[in-house]
């Protein structure tokens, strides 16, 4: 495809070259497009792509600009691979590796940043390391017992130091840097103003009734235990319509003076502890940045660039931005985003980076010179320009996707945001041929799976390809879901059903099937006798549960897995205990190889250090930890992913789905004790005392005003579901189950109540499929396929999430290449099957019909099939068959069937070596198949036409 020529507003950015930038436009406008082009400007106007840093999101996105810029520009890949096209974090890593040995003494930490310091990135290892370090702080230091016994899960408070770290507050040896004490007191002028805000009375049909904030404190004691020192409700809100003034400062003023040494101290003995054990996390590494930066003036100087962009910046953090201008040497300075699509707040983004950018920039130079001069260049002039052709969906979709941004999300909320004040945006074309519906059902995932068998093929949902109408595939569309879960789920059912699903996303990892075997072998090494581990060993070996109990209380293992067991005791590491854990049942999936990795990266890699992965397993399945695989088959299948994970792609239709009360937005708002929320500062939601004679954890009544002034805002919850419905092209759907969310229930939809009849549709879609083997006439009195020998459960399992449509489309590309047509393979699974064809020397016959009489008592069957593909060569004749399955799962039904082609095949060519053999397109594996004897085949026959008979009356059916 043609690069897009810019348009007006487009060009305007690329070519202006000089002077601070904000892009803050809407979906789809050629944000990312725009700002590659004008890199790519940059270069041809003569600046060296050292000059320009291009700051992304992803490594990914940073890979992608720099292909986009090779194609517009005269320098290569390789000129461009040290590039500063990069994240903030490996922007910062690079630098402080090059740069950053001392950064650490500016906090007053004598440890150094080493060549070998890591960027550790995986949570689960880095919470697992937290827990071993607080339990060592809190020994050492028993000063800080009352507000440790507050806490209740460890990890909260690892979360609490890496906001603290985004939002730039920074502990050092002995105090706090820079401003870092004010930020955690908070701001009271700023408190007032929300408390004002939500104690001003509303307005009733008879006069003033009670503020907002009076009526969230009804209640104020229910379920609750308060300190003596706390006020009773009545005194509380004794004041009508408002509650008294003065509960602002008696809520806000707290002696904090403990909790605030709890978290200095843990923070940066948590540093400490993280640099000398030679790692650091995202967080720790901007804030080693952002501080050599502050500090080493003629460093600062000497790296500042000549022009700095940086991409999807309405997801930049505090100290990003920050950053941003410590690097930026002058003030050419283009930054490009949309508040609209703001949805990392969990990772510290700050929205208001974008929608406030003046006043944070004047706030942030004035912060950031404050006893010297960091940020030199005029801030005075900054040119907005806005963007508002969208170039991926159409008119009605984008008309739509403003009412995300205004739609209430809770039955109570009040949203102060009208359609009209979000910017509209003007769809590129003029084609509407968008549906644009929503449905319910109790049984959701069902439902969206049966509305996807009537999408596809279906020339209402058309999709637009260069200009053109076609009809849609499986992979024109995407299920967008708030929470994975649900994606999981429907991935499930999809399965269930043979609808072909790649989910894209997390994995949890420790409850495969791989992490259960490997824990239970780590628990068989660690007490040779453990019920634990030899219990799912031996299930899984095929024990039944009393031939489990009786060897558990026996203690008589199988000989075999003895000596495995000795065979891992002899190994070295985790990782080679992994591996051959793995290679005993066959694993050799992306799950095994991610498992290996991350086990090595728990032990270093050197110790064995069993009670210690044990617990680390044991802790990773409690926290369900998630982990990204690529577990995408590719092929013709419907894309699941999160609204997260769908953020800057499009699909043609997109059902964003479990729009559902308690999913979207997710229930709870998490129970962390120690909170640090602006603008009040670090606070306690709970108290430790001993007030009533034994120590006692108290509610903590000030925390109870305090929230009851921020209220829960979610504005990003409705910009996720403005980035998700924005991801669509050509057609948007909805769906929630029986208790669908306000978000769902707001929108200007007429939604319809479904019952999916799922096994229906895709009875009407198989018919048509090759897994039903074409059988020609019988010209003897009864006849069977193959496949009717085989157990059922094959046919569902085979697809293994790719889909009999992707089967069918693999065969077909096999077929025609075979036989000398010009296609060109379409999926890696095609490319794989003609390279395999490639290498084959001999004739080749395609589609073979193939009959075997089979003599069952006294009458003659005959078993007719197709066979995919002969090689025919001087000595011997190999059968081919082509199988899409991920796993070798169904081997064993596959075998009846190599072994009807393979009696067929032998009386053919009674001289020559007949070879059987399957044909894995997914691996490009081909599995020799020994085949079964006439009699068995006879037996198989046999059986099968006895339960057919008693399944369905008299005459056997073909099937
Ligand atoms: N001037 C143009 N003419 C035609 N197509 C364009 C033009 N500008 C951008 N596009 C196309 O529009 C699509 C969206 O562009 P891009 O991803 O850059 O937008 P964006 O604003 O970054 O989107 P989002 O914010 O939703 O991630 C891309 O397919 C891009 O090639």
């Amino acid at each position: 495809m043609t690069e897009p020529t810019p348009n007006a507003r487009q060009r305007e950015l690329i070519e202006a070259i000089e002077g601070i930038h904000v892009v803050d436009a809407g979906a789809g406008t050629g944000k990312t497009f725009a700002i590659t082009r004008r890199y790519a400007n940059l270069l041809s106007e003569g600046y060296e792509p050292d000059d320009v840093l291009l700051v992304t999101f992803t490594n990914n996105a940073a890979t992608e600009m720099k292909e986009r810029v090779v194609a517009r520009c005269d320098y290569s890949m390789s000129a461009l691979r040290d590039a500063p096209i990069s994240t903030f974090h490996s922007f910062c890593h690079d630098l402080l590796l090059e740069y950053g040995a001392d950064a650490p003494s500016y906090l007053g930490i004598d440890d150094q940043i080493t060549q070998s310091t890591q960027l550790l990135e995986n949570e689960v290892i880095e919470a697992d390391r937290f827990r071993t370090f607080l339990s060592q702080f809190v020994d050492a230091h028993p000063e800080h017992e009352a507000v440790f016994r507050v806490l209740n899960d460890p990890t909260a408070l690892l979360e609490l130091i890496r906001e603290l770290a985004a939002k730039g507050v920074f502990p050092t040896v002995d105090g706090w840097y820079r401003d870092g004490a004010a930020a955690l007191d908070g701001d009271f002028g700023a408190f007032e103003e929300l408390f004002a805000e939500a104690n001003a009375p509303n307005e009733g049909a008879n006069g003033a009734t009670q503020s907002n904030l009076r009526t969230s404190l009804s209640g104020f004691e229910r379920d609750r235990c308060f300190l003596p020192d706390a006020p009773s409700e009545d005194e509380l809100r004794e004041g009508y319509p408002s509650i008294d003034d003065r509960w602002a400062e008696e809520a806000f003023v707290e002696d904090r003076e403990a909790l605030t040494e709890f978290i200095h101290d843990v923070y940066v003995e948590y540093i400490q502890f993280a640099v000398r054990r030679n790692y650091l996390n995202f967080s720790f590494l901007q804030l080693f940045a952002f501080v050599q930066l502050c500090e080493d003036h003629a460093l600062r100087e000497s790296i500042a660039f000549e022009q700095v962009m940086v991409d999807e910046f309405q997801d930049t953090s505090e100290i990003q931005f920050k950053l941003t201008l410590l690097l930026a040497g002058t003030d050419n300075l283009c930054v490009v985003g949309d508040w609209k699509q703001s949805i990392y707040g969990f990772q510290y983004a700050a929205v208001e980076n974008i929608r406030s950018f003046e006043r944070r920039l004047r706030a942030y130079k004035r912060e950031l010179n404050g006893e010297h001069e960091r940020v030199a260049f005029p801030i005075e002039e900054v040119t907005t320009i806005p963007l508002r052709r969208n170039y991926r969906s159409t008119q009605s979709i984008l008309d739509l996707s403003r009412h995300a941004l205004t739609v209430p999300a809770t039955g109570s909320e009040s949203v102060d945001r009208t359609v009209e004040d979000i910017d509209g945006l003007e769809a590129a074309t003029d084609r509407d041929h968008s549906t644009i519906a929503a449905f319910t059902s109790a049984s959701e995932h069902e439902a969206i799976l049966d509305r996807i068998e009537t999408i596809v093929g279906n020339d209402d949902y058309a999709v637009d390809e260069n200009g053109d109408l076609r009809t849609p595939r499986y992979d024109d569309i995407a299920v967008l879901t708030r929470t994975r879960r649900f994606g999981r789920e429907l991935q499930t059912t999809a399965d269930e059903f043979g609808v072909p699903v790649a989910y894209e996303g997390g994995v949890k990892l420790f409850e495969t099937d791989q992490a259960i075997l490997l824990l239970a072998w780590l628990r068989i090494l660690a007490d040779e006798d453990s019920r634990r581990g030899w219990a799912v060993v031996l299930e899984r070996a095929g024990y039944t549960l009393a031939e489990v109990e009786q060897i558990l209380d026996e203690h008589t293992y199988p000989d075999a897995m003895d000596a495995f067991r000795d065979r891992l005791a002899a190994m070295e590491s985790i990782g080679a205990i992994a591996r051959q854990v793995f290679e005993r049942y066959g694993f050799e999936d992306a799950y095994a190889s991610s498992l290996v990795a991350l086990l090595q990266d728990v032990s270093d890699g050197t110790t064995r250090n069993l009670g210690g992965m044990i617990r680390f397993i044991e802790r990773s399945l409690d926290a369900e930890a998630t982990h990204e695989i690529d577990d995408n088959p590719g092929g013709d299948s419907i894309t699941v992913q999160t609204i997260h994970a769908a953020k800057g792609l499009e699909h043609p239709i997109v059902i964003v789905a479990n729009i559902n009360r308690y999913s979207f937005p997710p229930a709870g708002g998490g129970d962390d004790r120690i909170r640090f929320e602006d603008p009040i500062g670090l606070r306690q939601t709970k108290l430790s005392s001993t007030a009533h004679g034994q120590p006692h954890l108290y509610d903590n009544w000030r925390y109870r005003v305090l929230s009851a002034c921020l209220g829960r805002d979610y504005d990003e919850e409705r910009r996720l579901l403005y980035v998700a419905m924005t991801r669509a092209q050509d057609h948007l759907l909805f769906s929630a189950g029986a208790e669908p969310s306000p978000l769902f229930e707001n929108l200007p939809l007429e939604p319809e109540s479904v019952e999916p009849d799922l096994e229906e549709s895709r009875i009407d879609r198989t018919e048509q499929t090759r897994l039903q083997v074409s059988i020609p006439e019988p010209d003897v009195p009864a006849g069977q396929s193959p496949h009717a020998l085989m157990d059922d459960r094959v046919f569902e399992d085979r697809d293994d999430g790719r889909g009999i449509e992707f089967g069918n489309r693999v065969h077909e590309f096999a077929e025609q290449y075979a036989d000398g047509e010009a296609v060109e393979p379409a999926s890696d699974d095609e490319r794989r099957v003609r390279d395999f064809i490639d290498e084959l020397e001999g004739e080749l016959h395609v589609e073979e019909d193939a009959y075997l009489p089979v003599s069952v008592g006294e009458q003659e069957v005959t078993i007719s099939g197709v066979i995919d593909l002969l090689h025919v060569t001087g000595d011997r004749v190999e059968i081919v068959d082509y199988k899409t399955d991920r796993t070798r799962d169904a081997e064993t039904e596959y075998r009846k069937q190599l072994s009807v082609y393979y009696h067929v095949v032998r009386q053919l060519y009674p001289d020559r070596e007949i070879e059987p053999s399957l044909f894995y397109s997914g691996k490009g594996t081909v599995v020799a198949i020994d085949p079964l004897s006439m009699e068995s085949l006879s037996d198989l026959v046999k059986i099968e036409r006895e339960s057919n008979r008693s399944d369905q009356g008299e005459n056997p059916t073909i099937r």
